[in-house]
């Protein structure tokens, strides 16, 4: 007999440490991810391996294997795997755009999302409401006139109150509320900071159902909440007499994005709620922590500040506030924000990649349902893509126009990724954080509080953040108020 020997080579799986029995490298990872995973690359190379629990984890460092993952083989990486089980808890059991894997169903919402939410007439129609909450957050700075404000609280409650209404057209502000902006900002901060903590029980599938730290049981107890508000801005709706689909308000009618849901067959109530969690989870802290990570970087660097200031003099006028149409002129302004997208990307590894195949990544095998990072943190401070790259240089993007393109088209550049999981939220992000932005610095001069020190230390979650919250003076600049 004669056996015919398999001439197929086995793929070697990327370098990496090597970790201890059962546990792997588990307990070596230090909390700051995005810069240890960024150490272990200068060790082990742009791809390595690491064993968390029965998880295998790869991260990637750099735009030639991130251009792999997210475009040469989009298709396969463009799945999610396991979900945490805060996540799985927080979306209804993954059938939202986040977390679900690339299926059928989740091609359908994120196609009704991107066409009726995130069109330019769909923001269109509802700028109206942004306009409104960023007038309601110059009142409240305009009431805080020499006293410390939390900027990213600021930015926070503005988004979350334009998201809301643009999603059912009410928002969280007032007193005589049930479910308070504030209650909610807690919620969404705790699930966030859930999905993101590391769970014993999500690295070693056969301890799951133990919730041996209780995260799934918090992550439930917090979805209550959020539940209840959707059900009541659901339930009103529907029994709304104008379910044709309008709301009037001052003799004008607005539409909002649950009028339109409810109509759609194809989407079950547990989807659009799912939506919703990813709408405003998705929305508030990265936007809140950009705003944030800008105003610190502008009370860094006095002269970035000024010229900021002097194009909103030259463009806007010192008699009027900032609009939307403005922000598309501020060419300045627009480098700030790519430059702080580029220094603080809020989502520093994306989120998890899986492959739904074992496939093969220059040599290397990457095993079916491995977790996969890509580390735009590093890939954004890359010295061979960037010059200077630790340095706050926004004119870097005045001078190179494609260099800032954070559609996912420039490898090194990915702050919302790339490909088929790119950020369903750029057209809203990118205007509210422009308006937010501009109004501040048009209306306020800032200073920090009398004695305190600027801290730029970044805090590692899902979301990157400040270590501290920055707080920031405001004195009134314009005579209009
Ligand atoms: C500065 C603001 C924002 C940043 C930096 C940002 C960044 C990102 C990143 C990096 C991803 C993951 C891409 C991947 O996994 O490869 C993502 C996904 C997502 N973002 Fe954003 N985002 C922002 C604002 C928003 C807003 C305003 C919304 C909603 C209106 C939103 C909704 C989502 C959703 C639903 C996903 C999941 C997409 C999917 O898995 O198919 N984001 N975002």
């Amino acid at each position: 007999m004669v056996v015919k020997k398999s001439t197929r080579r086995i793929q070697p799986l990327p370098p990496g440490p090597r970790g201890l029995p059962f546990v792997g490298n588990l307990p070596f990872i230090e909390p700051d991810l995005h810069s240890y995973f960024a150490k272990l690359s200068q060790i082990y190379g742009p791809i390595f391996k690491l064993q968390l629990g029965r998880k295998v984890c790869i991260v990637i460092s750099s735009a030639p294997f991130a251009k792999q993952v997210l475009k040469g083989h989009d298709a396969i990486f463009s799945n999610r795997g396991d979900p945490p089980a805060a996540a799985f808890q927080a979306t209804y059991g993954a059938i939202d755009i986040a977390f679900s894997p690339n299926c059928p169903e989740w091609r359908t919402l994120r196609k009704v999302f991107v066409r009726e939410m995130m069109s330019n007439s769909g923001l269109d129609a509802c700028y109206a409401i942004r306009q409104e909450e960023v007038k309601e957050m110059l009142k409240e700075v305009y009431g805080k006139i020499g006293s410390p404000v939390n900027i990213g609280e600021l930015m926070f409650l503005t988004t979350l109150n334009a998201t809301t209404r643009m999603l059912w057209g009410t928002s969280l502000r007032g007193k005589d509320r049930d479910i308070g902006d504030v209650q909610i900002r807690h919620v969404v901060r705790e699930i966030i900071d859930l999905i993101g903590a590391p769970n014993i029980s999500d690295l070693f599938p056969v301890l799951a159902r133990f919730d041996v730290q209780g995260v799934e049981s918090k992550a439930k107890k917090h979805m209550l909440l959020f539940d209840k508000l959707f059900e009541s801005s659901i339930g009103s709706r529907m029994k709304d007499e104008l379910a044709s689909g309008e709301e009037k308000k001052d003799g004008k009618v607005s539409k909002n994005f649950l009028q339109f849901l409810l109509k759609q067959s194809s989407l079950s109530i547990h989807q659009i709620k799912a939506l919703f969690v990813d709408v405003i989870s998705g929305s508030t802290d990265t936007s809140s922590t950009t705003v944030e990570w800008a105003m610190a970087e502008l009370l860094q660097h006095p002269e970035i500040m000024r010229k900021a200031c002097k194009e909103l003099e030259q463009v806007v006028g010192n008699d009027n506030i900032v609009e939307e149409v403005h922000t598309v002129k501020l060419h300045y302004l627009n480098a700030i924000l790519k430059e702080t997208l580029r220094l603080h990307p809020p989502l520093p590894l994306l989120l998890q990649h899986s492959p739904s195949t074992t496939c093969n990544l220059s040599g290397y095998s990457i095993p079916k349902g491995s977790i996969v990072y890509v580390n735009v943190w590093a890939i954004h401070r890359n010295p061979e893509a960037w010059k200077n790259p630790l340095e706050f240089q926004p004119d870097r993007f005045l001078k190179d126009g494609e260099l800032g393109d954070f559609r996912g088209n420039n490898f090194n550049y990915l702050p919302f990724g790339s490909g088929r999981r790119v950020c369903v939220g750029i057209p809203l992000a990118e205007k509210m954080v422009l308006h937010v932005l501009a109004n501040l610095l048009h209306h306020f001069k800032w200073n920090l509080p009398e004695g305190m020190k600027l801290d730029l230390s970044e805090k590692f979650g899902i979301v990157l953040k400040k270590s501290e919250p920055l707080m920031a003076i405001p004195t009134a600049r314009l005579s209009i108020s």
